[in-house]
């Protein structure tokens, strides 16, 4: 069974927990307790893989959280990233995640591989007061390889599957990318020495 841990962040209010709820239940439920942090875990199968998701919803009070946004970073293979479009404000927050998430330093003090990001400007049953456009999300998750999608949680259940889903076989990609590069890695290692001792020991 391969483990997936995937961190939904974003700013206060933007819709993770709605995202999250609606993924693990199909359900809308319009308020949820925001004092406390969870991680949900979900057993699924994709792409013939047996996998146990694990989803960090974290809490928006600071004081309260356990993690921090360098222990999520560490904790993750992958991160969905909300924003609400019509809140600008929540937009900056999302940019400022994405920065931290792909700073040379965070790579380098995580994994060798990039994390899969997947932003999702959320709301969009609220286009009618649209303060960030559809384009200036895509451009931002283009600058930054990621993903990017806009929906509703509250009322595309179909789509929050589909966008879950995107993100997780973006994980399965990069660790998929992440074995065959060690393998082939310690293949060439091994060929190195050998050519290396082998020509030695031939010319002794
Ligand atoms: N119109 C609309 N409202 C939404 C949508 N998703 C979430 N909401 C509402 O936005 C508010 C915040 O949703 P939450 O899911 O609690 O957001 P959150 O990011 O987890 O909030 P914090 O944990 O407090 O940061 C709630 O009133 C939700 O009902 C959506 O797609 N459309």
């Amino acid at each position: 069974m391969n483990d997936v841990k995937l961190a939904v962040l974003g700013g206060p209010g933007t819709g993770k927990s709605a995202l999250t709820v609606r993924f693990l239940t199909k359900r809308f439920i319009g308020e949820y307790a925001s004092n406390f942090e969870s991680i949900y875990n979900k057993h699924l199968c994709l792409e013939g893989k047996q996998l146990n998701l694990e989803i960090y919803d974290p809490c928006s009070q600071p004081q309260k959280a356990r993690f921090s946004l360098t222990s999520e970073l560490h904790w993750a293979d992958g991160f969905v990233i909300v924003y609400d479009i019509s809140d600008r404000s929540s937009f900056a927050f999302a940019k400022a995640l994405i920065y931290r998430i792909r700073e040379p330093q965070t790579s380098h003090c995580k994994r060798a591989m990039e994390s899969a990001v997947l932003l999702v400007g959320n709301k969009q049953d609220l286009c009618h007061v649209r303060e960030v456009g559809w384009e200036e999300g895509q451009k931002l998750a283009l600058d930054n390889r990621c993903q990017f999608c806009e929906l509703s949680a509250a009322e595309q259940s179909l789509e929050v599957e589909m966008m879950f889903i995107r993100v997780i076989k973006g994980i399965l990609t990069n660790s998929k990318l992440k074995e065959k590069r060690r393998s082939s890695g310690s293949k060439s290692m091994a060929k190195l020495i050998n050519n290396v001792f082998g020509k030695r020991r031939k010319s002794v």
